[in-house]
């Protein structure tokens, strides 16, 4: 992979800020506190580059102050050279006691994060309380870090494990919220069939995630596919590529409705220029400036895109599935390559919850209907077979034509267990093992009358996920729900049964929720009452954690979660909210209101 340190658009990637602060004091103190000070700031940006990635897949880099900071004139010129360096996230680090106020960063724009080196000798850690204070009481939030066990003055250099971790969720998630800022959701098209995720809210996303909403009509796809506005090279190539990699399998409808061969080739052909005109539309496209498509080569600077689809575009033209699925995974007829992240139905709500888990792990997102809870006894009814191990509590069907990455099929591989890897680490071979374990059915044509090319697998089982969704809900604003669980095997016969009484022509993934014994997560059929909507978006990983610090990021509250409170880590400012974590997000999230100004729903 080449490693790029710019975005799609051209764009410089964000970067950390260390700022080493110190103890002002010339004469003895400052002077015997320079170099290990400065010597946290380096081991801390070295733990983060070596560690964390860009959705991109370019490592993350930082920059350090040109000096210790131990005043304002200090602070003042760290931020001026983070503002030319792009710095959206900073963390302060040092081992001793600086002054609070006087040093910190009062950038209202940046994340912060403040990291007291726990030592006995200098107060590190007491700092961190006077500078998490002056956050507080200047309503700007920063996350504090302070490791367990006490260290040694000369032990800096070693990071001790719980304080990696939080410094490495704290950055994940300010790089996740910095990739959104600025960038657009496309809505290709507008509300499908009533779906409220799909009535699209620019206020939201201004507020919240800092986003841009544009909006296109479906029919500018007509326009290009009838005046040939997309690489004629590329569909060439593209085409035979999908000839030969995408397998059909059988077609379920009636004969009598099934379409003529002609007609489907004509429907892959569409399919596919469909998936190189959303793509332009999204990023835009250099080559077509040279066929005199300036305005178009531009595109809509757009990191997550929704389309419409059904209905008025489905009754009439292929369905979307094709374009959704290609788009979603980690690969085309171009390569390995970063998704492109598309939401079905113009969800974008669900289109959100994959945009936080593609930049919280540069991984392909699936997107499913929640759509069935199967309890144990159900299956045996209809099936024969008792429920056992993880399907013993019963399961929830998670299925929906198009939108899901192949990448779900769980063909890549770690150590030999099902994976699915951010895409700079997915192999050639494991792009033809979910080509492979993906059929092509034709689309139902009593749900879609213009046909189209619908993805039939079966996701493996034995996957740690994460499920999650935001949903707006009026006088409350948006909320976002987390469920960690794993994908689940069951015998080939109970699939088959299973799947036969809804459409076989669409992926299945199984998925059992991780249960607590309480709330949402008493039991499976809990989890499924309690979701939010018809859409879940569903991760490799328990990803959770960073789901949960990002949206407090974001001033996004939790409304549903399963993750081990021990994991939970928000800025201290929730800590002034209350001693019960989920009514503390609520108050602060309400109380901050969002990153980008204010929002009334
Ligand atoms: C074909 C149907 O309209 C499906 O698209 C429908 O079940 C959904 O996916 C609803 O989210
Ligand atoms: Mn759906």
């Amino acid at each position: 992979m080449v490693v790029k340190f710019e975005d799609r658009f051209g764009a410089a990637l964000p970067k950390v800020g260390i700022r080493p602060t110190i103890d002002g004091r010339r004469g003895g103190v400052r002077e015997s506190l320079e170099g290990v000070t400065m010597e946290m700031a380096r081991v801390a940006a070295r733990l983060i580059s070596e560690n964390l990635r860009h959705p991109n897949g370019a490592p993350v880099e930082c920059v350090i102050a040109d000096t210790t900071i131990g005043g304002v004139a200090e602070a003042a010129a760290c931020a001026e050279k983070f503002r030319k360096e792009n710095v959206t996230v900073t963390l302060t680090v040092t081992p001793c006691w600086c002054y609070g106020a006087e040093t910190m960063d009062m950038d209202p724009h940046t994340i912060k994060g403040v990291w007291g080196f726990n030592g006995s000798d200098r107060p590190g850690a007491v700092y961190l309380a006077a500078v998490l204070a002056a956050h507080n009481q200047k309503g700007l939030p920063a996350f504090g870090i302070y490791g367990r066990d006490v260290q040694d003055f000369d032990d800096v250099a070693r990071i001790p494990e719980d304080v990696a971790e939080k410094l490495l969720r704290f950055v994940r998630a300010g790089i996740a919220v910095s990739w959104m800022r600025n960038k657009s959701y496309l809505s290709i098209g507008s509300v499908s069939m009533g779906i409220a995720g799909s009535i699209v809210d620019p206020h939201f996303f201004e507020s919240y995630l800092g986003m841009r909403v544009e909006y296109v009509d479906m029919s500018e796809l007509v326009r290009r596919l009838e005046l040939g506005i997309y690489d004629h090279k590329e569909f060439e190539q593209a085409y035979s590529w999908v000839r030969e990699k995408c397998k059909e399998g059988p077609d379920n409808n009636p004969p009598e409705l099934q379409h003529s061969r002609e007609k489907k080739d004509e429907v892959w052909a569409t399919s596919v220029k469909m998936a190189m005109i959303v793509r332009d539309l999204m990023v835009g496209n250099p080559v077509l400036r040279e066929s005199g498509w300036e305005e178009e080569s531009l595109g809509h600077h757009a990191i997550l895109a929704g389309f419409q689809g059904q209905r008025q575009w489905t009754d009439y033209f292929p369905n979307g599935d094709f374009l959704e699925a290609i788009l979603n995974s980690s690969f085309d007829w171009n390569g390995i390559r970063e998704p492109y992240l598309v939401a079905t139905e113009n969800d974008s709500l669900n289109g959100v919850a994959m945009l936080f888990g593609h930049l919280l792990t540069g991984t392909a997102q699936l997107f499913s209907d929640v759509r069935t809870y199967w309890s144990p006894a159900a299956i045996e009814r209809v099936t024969g077979w008792v429920p056992e191990g993880e399907a013993a509590n019963g399961l929830i069907h998670l299925i929906n034509s198009g939108p899901t990455c192949l990448d779900a099929t769980g063909k890549q591989r770690t150590n030999g267990r099902p994976v699915i890897k951010p895409f700079w680490e997915v192999t050639e071979d494991e792009v033809h093992a979910c080509l492979d374990a993906t059929l092509w059915r034709y689309a139902n044509l009593g749900y879609f009358r213009g046909g189209g090319y619908s993805t039939d697998f079966l996701t493996e089982g034995g996957m740690p996920v994460t499920m999650s969704r935001v949903n707006l809900v009026k006088g409350v604003g948006p909320v976002l729900q987390i469920a960690e669980g794993y994908t689940v095997d069951v015998p080939q016969h109970v699939h088959d049964v299973l799947d036969e009484r809804t459409d076989p022509t669409w992926p299945t993934t199984w998925f059992v929720p991780r249960l607590t014994g309480k709330e949402a997560f008493t039991d499976v059929y809990s989890v499924m009452a309690h979701w939010g909507a018809n859409h879940g978006a569903i991760s490799y990983g328990h990803i959770g954690a960073d789901l949960i610090t990002l949206a407090s990021m974001l001033r996004i509250p939790v409304c549903m979660h399963n993750v081990p409170e021990e994991l939970i880590f928000r800025p201290t400012y929730w800590y002034a909210c209350g001693q019960d974590p989920e009514g503390a997000d609520y108050r602060a999230c309400a109380t901050l209101g969002p990153l980008y100004g204010s929002y009334r729903r």
